[in-house]
């Protein structure tokens, strides 16, 4: 179960701002669950959780466990929705210096021709027993014409069909049921499909193969990952309470000139989990000219570098801390004999306590400061608690979005840079 703290927050509002907050959030609650609210049809990121599909993850698992016995390097090629989610899960999940399994690289994100160039040369060079390469390729694209996603798709096959004589069978492609250049190629080359369904939108598609077969090669448990967002959906739809406070403190305090939402983790490892609420809640709430900005940061690094401007800086942001209770490292301070450095006050103790005071002392610190703060608690690192985490924040992104009176799940901004760099591109 997802805990929340919400005291340094709730403080900032009085009980009538809070209140009419709540019931507005209750409210758009009641709009998600009838399904009449705009954009109601882009529910299918709760629907699939009322019906699993077995079969999926099962084909899911057993495709992740021949490529992981196969491939030296897997390569996801996608943008936004769809390679967030899974880049973050990775992250989170993994460890950080090597691991079991392929290597799991990420390409199709951006526009820069020398990362390819240079993905491209690492492909090349020999693996660990000075054999080629096995590569497999997972292109993800819902419409199937992302620039990005596309042209760097085009130079990676052309790279593995020179390269592999199984090329086809090392290409696997994830994308809408019909139509986009994507559909095309896969029926010329016979690729394997895996289908995004057409009410789940890319910022809400984690836990469709968009998301779970990157997931599953990284050797990570998608049913645990999966289930437990089922099990938090049930909890949430018999007991809102703990995500309806969230939308509703975040909206009042909106309502009051909050303009920006800071997620902030002690844990380097959820940088990229900040990174997928940063899609999640900035496509969903930033239009018709209202939202918060949703930055990240990631403490204690980030306090040597932003930490002064979040204390002592014009006060119109809040924090939202992802907590992570217990550690899962095993390093201990040593007691020094010559004490040089006077660190000998804190031998014994270990990281992980060092690190939870210095998450407590900074929630203090900007609480006091007069930043509004929010804890939200995962029990440990594991696919369960992220699987909880994901549909805490999809659910509640939704209701906020509501209470600030947009459509949650259309993006229609994001079109006028496609627009403009196409005419200068000279796209017919
Ligand atoms: O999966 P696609 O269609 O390539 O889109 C990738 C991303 O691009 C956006 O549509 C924005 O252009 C995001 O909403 C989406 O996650």
């Amino acid at each position: 179960m997802i805990k929340a703290d919400y005291s340094r927050a709730r403080s900032f509002l009085t009980d009538n701002e809070y209140e009419e907050s709540y019931a507005k959030a209750e409210q758009s609650f009641q709009l998600i669950k009838q399904e009449s609210g705009e954009g109601a049809e882009w529910l299918g990121w709760r629907k699939m959780l009322t019906d699993p599909n077995d079969a999926i993850l099962e084909e899911l698992d057993s495709l992740a466990s021949t490529i992981r016995e196969e491939a030296d390097v897997f390569v996801v090629c996608g943008i936004g929705g769809s390679y967030l989610g899974s880049r973050a899960v990775i992250e989170a999940l993994s460890s950080f210096f090597g691991g079991a399994g392929p290597e799991i690289l990420f390409a199709g994100h951006h526009l820069s021709g020398k990362y390819l160039e240079q993905l491209i040369q690492y492909l090349e060079e020999p693996n660990d027993e000075g054999e080629p390469k096995s590569v497999y390729l997972n292109v993800i694209s819902k419409s199937g014409t992302t620039l990005e996603t596309a042209l760097s798709f085009r130079v990676i096959r052309n790279w593995m069909e020179d390269r592999f004589e199984d090329v086809d069978g090392r290409i696997i492609c994830t994308t809408s049921a019909t139509g986009g250049a994507l559909n095309a190629l896969i029926e010329e080359h016979g690729y394997q499909k895996f289908v995004i369904p057409e009410d789940v939108g890319g910022r809400f598609s984690v836990l469709t193969p968009v998301g779970l077969l990157p997931i599953a090669i990284a050797g990570i448990d998608i049913r645990s990952l999966f289930y437990e967002a089922v099990s938090q959906y049930e909890q949430l739809e018999e007991d809102p309470q703990n995500v309806l406070k969230y939308a509703a403190i975040k909206h009042a305090l909106y309502e009051k000139g909050t303009v920006t939402d800071l997620f902030t983790t002690f844990e380097p490892q959820l940088n990229d989990l900040c990174g997928w609420l940063q899609q999640l809640l900035g496509e969903s709430e930033g239009k018709d000219g209202v939202g918060m900005f949703p930055a990240k940061a990631v403490y204690s690094t980030d306090l040597h570098s932003l930490g002064q401007f979040v204390q002592d800086g014009p006060r119109n942001l809040m924090e939202t801390f992802i907590q992570v209770e217990q550690g899962n490292d095993h390093i201990t301070i040593d007691e020094d004999e010559q004490n040089h450095d006077g660190l000998n006050y804190l031998s014994g103790r270990s990281f992980h306590e060092v690190n939870t005071r210095a998450l407590e002392g900074t929630l203090q610190a900007h609480y006091e400061g007069g930043v509004p703060c929010i804890v939200i608690k995962m029990e440990e690192l594991n696919a369960q608690h992220i699987g909880e985490f994901i549909y805490f924040f999809e659910l509640m992104t939704a209701i906020y979005c509501y209470c600030l009176g947009v459509n949650p799940f259309n993006q229609p901004g994001v079109e006028f840079y496609k627009k403009e760099m196409y005419k200068l591109l000279g796209k017919k």
